[in-house]
């Protein structure tokens, strides 16, 4: 990646860093972020690429991941934070091993994960939450295409913590003039958003795979983020969180590239190819599948309606062909576009 990445925040936002540098001070006891030491565990395509956002920050970094030759011992040892990039299946484990192997209070958890647990349905910061629960919890999500990233093109994201000065310190390590970080104070919001957005994205790759339009595709993904913001906000969220970065940020980001692979997980089916080859074809992570099962298991047991995740559902678990999941969906009860947003 080019030089200019290494640089830190503008000068024009030096008001809004000058508080943030204040707050972040109150934990003494933590080493400058300008000279942080990173463990980012997971070595895939996201991994890979916050790794390289971060050591041209001069950050040091290791990257970890289960066929590393050095231990999780010795990548945890006197780090200031922890970034996990691992897929959902990995987290709960992978946060139990270092919960024995231990940390001191003062590490900086930072999650990158989309996902939800299968069998608690807790999002990944609410696993390492309860591992940890001495320290500060920080979410990164945004419209992050990894490939994008690491051909240097701009893009934005967002960390968030209840802990806002975790979060001013988590922005100062990544932001560069290629990669703007921007803090929120809603960290389960900013997890929902690039969680659930899988989902649609693999509705969208349906409704791209079938040829079915743009107006089509537009409704899909409008009627997607009421969705969204009805099972978000259900669970704890706040609202403007999905109308942001990490929100409909991503799912436009999701739903109209062919980078992202939930997305061509639906164009796959669409194409009549089962899951199992789409996923051995992709190699790589698509986390809506999991998603889709772990959202009809939290739907049904709240009563939130969900219509196109359970269409999404129904078709990765062989119950519907695309085009039936579409004829459903048209064919619902009509009623006011509003009437049940919350
Ligand atoms: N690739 C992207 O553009 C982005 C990905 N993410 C999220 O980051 C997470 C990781 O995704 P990618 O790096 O893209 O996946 P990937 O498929 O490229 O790599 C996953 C890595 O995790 C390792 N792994 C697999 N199972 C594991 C386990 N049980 N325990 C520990 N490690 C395991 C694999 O060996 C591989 O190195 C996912 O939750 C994804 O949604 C978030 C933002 C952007
Ligand atoms: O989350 C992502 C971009 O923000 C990556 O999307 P995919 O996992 O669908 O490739």
């Amino acid at each position: 990646m080019v030089s200019n990445l290494s640089n830190s925040q503008s000068s024009s936002s030096q008001a809004d860093t000058t508080s943030q540098t204040n707050q972040a001070h109150a934990h003494s006891h933590r080493r400058p972020a300008p000279e942080a030491t990173l463990a980012i565990l997971g070595a895939g395509a996201w991994g890979k690429a916050l790794a390289t956002i971060a050591r041209h920050k001069n950050h040091q970094v290791r990257l970890w991941s289960r066929s590393s030759e050095e231990s999780l011992e010795e990548v945890l040892a006197d780090i200031d934070m922890l970034v996990s990039a691992i897929p959902m299946k990995g987290v709960a484990t992978t946060a139990a091993k270092i919960q024995e192997i231990g940390l001191p209070d003062y590490v900086t958890i930072i999650t990158a994960t989309k996902g939800l647990d299968p069998e608690t349905t807790r999002t990944p910061s609410q696993i390492w939450e309860a591992d940890f629960p001495n320290h500060p919890i920080v979410v990164l999500s945004g419209p992050n295409l990894s490939k994008e990233i690491e051909q240097e093109l701009p893009a934005a994201t967002v960390v968030s913590s209840t802990d806002m000065a975790a979060a001013y310190e988590v922005q100062t390590v990544f932001s560069s003039s290629l990669f703007r970080v921007y803090t929120s104070p809603d960290p389960l919001g900013t997890e929902l958003g690039g969680t659930l957005k899988n989902v649609i994205a693999i509705a969208v790759g349906v409704c791209d795979g079938l040829k079915l339009g743009t107006n089509a595709k537009s409704a899909l993904i409008t009627r997607a983020l009421t969705e969204i913001l009805r099972v978000g906000t259900h669970l704890g969220g706040q609202t403007e969180t999905f109308f942001g970065l990490s929100g409909l940020g991503d799912m436009l980001a999701t739903c109209s590239s062919v980078l992202s692979r939930n997305y061509r997980v639906g164009y796959g089916l669409a194409q009549g190819k089962k899951l199992e080859q789409i996923l051995e074809e992709l190699q790589s992570t698509a986390e809506g599948v999991n998603t889709a099962n772990v959202l009809v298991k939290i739907a049904n047991r709240e009563q939130i309606p969900i219509p196109i995740c359970r269409q999404v559902y129904r078709l990765l678990n062989h119950k519907i062909t695309p085009q039936e999941a579409v004829e459903a969906l048209m064919e619902r009860d009509l009623k006011a576009e509003f009437c049940d947003l919350f």
